[in-house]
């Protein structure tokens, strides 16, 4: 075994499991959430919207099928959802040293290391993961040799540490989309690019207002979407005009807090490969790939707007529209990386709305 020096996990709550360090052999603290999607750890690590956290995951064998190496299509990752590790620290039940897979080019430990990030296993993740449900997210830390105070990364503006400094542009489609970056996974990139798009990404707090567009994206985020002040106030402007605008995750939380209405935290938030959604309206369900702990509070959305889709699970809101503008946002994640695959064609419905917001503005 290459590396048995034992480290701790410790929450708020007082509990502390011992288990044996991968990754990185160093403290760090967070918010401890947990995930039972059974694959995707290249993609869940590199998200964003994970920044701050300390992801426990429930499948029991974890880093079996190693890491793959980086590939760019024009200056985008191929592979990954960003071009760092976000996560504060892994937790995991059995860490498979012995890698195999056709596209790995390193072990899940030594791509932890690269970060900096610190991984725990020999965890009972399920055990834990019913602590985390029956009391909701706690913080906690990963304990090496030196301790660290818990730290509530919900405090901090992390869509500002993640969002890009500048504005990039992208494909040379006819859609002119503007797609916000407050952390937003590639795949939403690259959904876009598949279709007839150009893109033009901005930095979370850009004034987007004073751009020609055609269509707003309000992408996926970390932390607490109140944070973004700013983003709020310009898609607050937005919202007074007629062009399309879709938003997903913390773009669907930051499209409810601009119309009026409210964000709640979950108690222990929404995060695996399989999460039920009701289209309202229908008996329509759908399977979707979930990475959030706050929700948007329908009963305080203005009367201009409904719940769009709902979680079968627990009832709360996935997703909002306005009743007669072209304006609508998942909680969920249409463009997956990883998960199901299922919900992509609402990125259609967007370009079709669109096309439509075009052809009426053409008369
Ligand atoms: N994936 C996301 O965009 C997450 C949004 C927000 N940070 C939450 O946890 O609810």
């Amino acid at each position: 075994m290459e590396n048995t020096k034992q480290v701790k996990l410790i929450l708020e709550d007082g509990t502390e499991i011992e288990g044996t360090s991968f990754g990185a052999f160093t403290s760090s603290a967070g918010e401890v959430v947990f995930s039972t999607a059974m694959t995707g750890y290249p993609e869940n690590l590199t998200d964003p919207s994970f920044a701050g956290q300390i992801l426990v995951l429930t499948y029991p064998m974890v880093g079996n099928y190693g890491v793959p190496g980086e590939e760019l299509y024009e200056s985008i990752s191929k592979i990954f959802e960003s071009d760092k590790i976000h996560i504060a620290g892994l937790v995991v039940n059995y860490y498979s040293e012995e890698h195999s897979h056709w596209n790995a080019a390193k072990s899940l430990g030594d791509w932890l290391k690269e970060y900096n990030i610190p991984g725990i296993f020999g965890v009972d993740t399920r055990m834990l993961t019913k602590k985390l449900r029956e009391k909701g997210a706690m913080l906690g830390k990963i304990v090496a040799e030196t301790d660290v105070p818990l730290h509530d990364p919900n405090l901090d503006n992390l869509v500002a540490q993640v969002s890009p400094a500048g504005v990039q542009h992208y494909g040379h489609g006819q859609h002119k989309i503007v797609l916000v970056d407050c952390g937003t996974k590639t795949n939403i990139i690259r959904c876009f690019l598949e279709r007839d798009v150009e893109l033009i990404r901005v930095p979370w707090d850009y004034d987007f207002t004073t751009l020609d567009y055609d269509g707003l994206f309000l992408s996926n985020g970390p932390g607490d979407p109140k944070m973004c002040a700013p983003t709020i106030q310009n898609l607050h402007k937005a919202l007074q005009q007629d062009k399309p605008i879709f938003g997903i995750c913390l773009g669907s939380q930051l499209m409810g807090l601009a119309a009026g209405g409210d964000t709640f935290k979950l108690k222990y938030g929404h995060r695996s490969h399989n999460q039920p959604v009701k289209l309202t309206g229908t008996q329509h369900c759908y399977i979707t790939s979930q990475n959030h702990g706050f929700a948007v509070d329908t009963e305080t959305l203005p009367a201009e707007w409904d719940m769009l889709f709902e979680n079968l699970n627990d009832g709360t809101c996935e997703g909002i529209k306005h009743k007669t503008k072209p304006f609508f946002s998942t909680q969920f994640h249409p463009e997956a990386a990883g998960g199901p695959q299922d919900t992509e064609f609402l990125f259609d419905d967007f370009l079709k709305a669109v096309v439509e917001y075009k052809e009426t503005q053409a008369k």
